[in-house]
């Protein structure tokens, strides 16, 4: 039986389903004419978020937010906030909000107050990497670790990279990491391998192995794959000195042969998505940029916290990205969005990982589509690549993120602005032509050649949000990137509208399991010469032609990459 009923069959969704006729008959160009509408479309708090070239009335947010309270949305972060076990399927709590908690704060899981565990890893953290930084702990050759490589795929991977890809061009954290190097091997493309390694050596560099499980397959190969070059260099006795874990197996990490003294616990309720703040992003990153560096970006998380669970959802900036993103995918119908950063520092941001469901967290099939497809690149060379389909084809509401203070100021005397200028004016120019666009009558009276004017007609009405952050430090940083929290805490917010669970990921096993099988029949074929079986006919021909291909390796052998 369902807990509450589905959202589509309340009345609040219905009126708002209605309300889409209402909001078709304007055009943006029109809306954004009402000055008083756009005056309460820009909410400035610690960024300006506006809102106004959305396809959204006064009345659409009123009954959005009346869908948010029917939807019990307060109810429900109240709970995730309160520990209570809101990953129903795999009965856990969801606190990824206690890895960034103030050290006095009171967070409960299963009756117990899991912030002191929380600090005890970071202070864990914050000992370790001082002593690989400052050199008191050094490799199995008596030589510092300068380099890192981080191995971890999917939420081991992703939020890191980002944070490093944004850290790095910011003044103080660049200075802290003078003379390291922070790399990441994620995909067991044996690529990957040769990329995260080359140019490095085995004496000074330490291996992280991230996974929250200790079973994820591809992390698993390429730790055992860097466990080899480091033996194969200095022996096996030296994995104790350049190999240390992340994850809440610790067990398997000893089974491993990483010391367990030298693992950094997290816990079963933080969810691989939201795991950035846990040891999982704090741990390479502290080793590139040094522990105070990274405990900015977990305070600039923190306020995003408390802004997330104690302001009106009118001002509540995650919830309103939230509510528009589902307005524009559950009631207008686009299915996917564009994050345009207009700052290359963010390129790592559009969210890779998103939870799609065709279920509710009861299991009851969902009689609407759910999910929606994000997608980015850095402006201006989004610009160059894919504009002209968000500007003359399908519609695709974009969320535009820009900088006023550029991490790097440039600026040629002469020039007619900064180089910083000169990018920020397409991040204001490219909302207005999406919602304004060019009409036939503008381009005749501009006197475009009559054959010309429907090719360089732009029918506008395209929505699209802006978003301003004052610059980017390690501190504006955790707060935009638990600004993946912006977005990620927004996603969680309309999946908890849509009712279905944002935290658990069966998704992804079938493909797991399907993978295994193909893997034991390589294995077998490769080995023993045993014929295909068991599969479809267009698989078994791919997988003939793929083993009659020259591998161009012997399985008698180790093989690494050379360095
Ligand atoms: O950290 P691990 O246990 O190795 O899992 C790595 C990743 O596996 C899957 O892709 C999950 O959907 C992710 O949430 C998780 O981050």
């Amino acid at each position: 039986m369902a807990s509450c009923p589905l959202i589509c069959d309340t009345e609040s969704w219905k009126n708002l389903k209605t309300h889409v006729e209402d909001i078709k008959k304007n055009h943006l160009r029109d809306l954004l004419k009402d000055e008083e509408r756009c005056k309460s479309m820009i909410r400035t708090r610690w960024i300006v978020l506006d809102y106004s070239r959305q396809q959204v009335q006064k009345e659409t947010m009123e009954q959005l937010f009346k869908l948010a309270e029917v939807a019990q949305l307060k109810e429900k972060i109240n709970k995730m906030y309160s520990g209570e076990k809101i990953n129903s399927t795999e009965n856990r709590s969801v606190l990824h909000v206690a890895l960034r908690a103030p050290r006095d704060a009171v967070i409960y899981s299963n009756g117990n107050n899991v912030v002191p565990d929380v600090w005890n890893v970071l202070d864990k953290i914050k000992s370790f990497t001082e002593s690989v930084r400052n050199g008191s702990w050094v490799g199995a050759t008596g030589k510092a670790l300068q380099d890192v490589v981080s191995v971890g795929i999917g939420g081991s991977f992703l939020g890191p990279l980002f944070v490093h890809t944004a850290l790095q061009t910011d003044g103080e954290a660049s200075e802290s990491a003078k003379g390291r190097q922070l790399r990441f091997l994620a995909n067991v493309d044996p690529i990957d391998v040769a990329r995260s390694t080359a140019g490095l050596n085995p004496e000074t560099t330490l291996v992280v192995v991230v996974s929250k499980t200790f079973t994820t397959a591809e992390t698993m190969l390429n730790a055992r794959t860097l466990r080899e070059w480091i033996s194969s260099a200095l022996g096996p006795q030296s994995v104790a000195k350049h190999m240390v874990a992340v994850s809440t197996n610790i067990e398997l990490v000893e089974k491993f042969g990483i010391d367990p003294n030298n693992a950094f616990a997290f816990w079963d309720w933080v969810g691989g998505r939201y795991s950035v703040c846990s040891a999982v992003g704090v741990l390479p990153l502290s080793l590139q940029y040094g522990f105070s560096v990274v405990e900015k970006f977990l305070n600039g998380a923190s306020t995003i916290d408390d802004h997330f669970y104690s302001t009106p959802f009118e001002k509540n900036i995650p919830v309103l990205l939230g509510l528009l993103s589902l307005w524009n995918v559950s009631f207008l119908g686009y299915p996917a969005r564009a994050i345009l950063p207009y700052c290359q520092a963010l390129e790592k941001f559009a969210p890779h990982i998103q939870q799609v469901l065709w279920v509710s967290i009861d299991g009851i099939p969902l009689p609407y589509e759910t999910g929606e497809i994000d997608f980015g690149e850095p402006g201006t060379n989004g610009q160059h690549s894919f504009y002209q389909l968000i500007h003359q084809g399908r519609i695709i509401p974009c969320d535009f993120i820009g900088i006023m203070k550029s991490q790097q100021p440039v600026y040629l005397k002469g020039e007619l602005v900064n180089n910083h200028d000169e990018l920020m004016s397409n991040f204001f120019a490219q909302p207005d032509a999406l919602a304004f666009g060019k009409t036939p009558e503008q381009l005749t009276n501009e006197k475009v050649p009559h054959h010309l004017v429907s090719h360089k007609t732009f029918s506008g009405n395209r929505p699209s949000l802006s978003i301003l952050l004052p610059t980017l430090t390690a501190y504006n940083i955790g707060q935009v990137s638990e600004g993946l929290g912006i977005f990620i805490l927004g996603t969680t917010y309309f999946l908890f509208i849509w009712g279905i669970n944002s935290f658990d990921q069966w998704g992804v096993e079938l493909g797991k399991s399907l993978a295994s099988q193909v893997r034991k029949q390589l294995h077998s074929s490769r080995t023993a010469g045993e014929p295909i079986k068991g599969f479809n006919y267009s698989t078994s021909t791919l997988l003939q032609r793929y083993l009659e291909a020259e591998s161009g390796i012997s399985s008698a052998s180790t093989v690494l990459p050379s360095t």
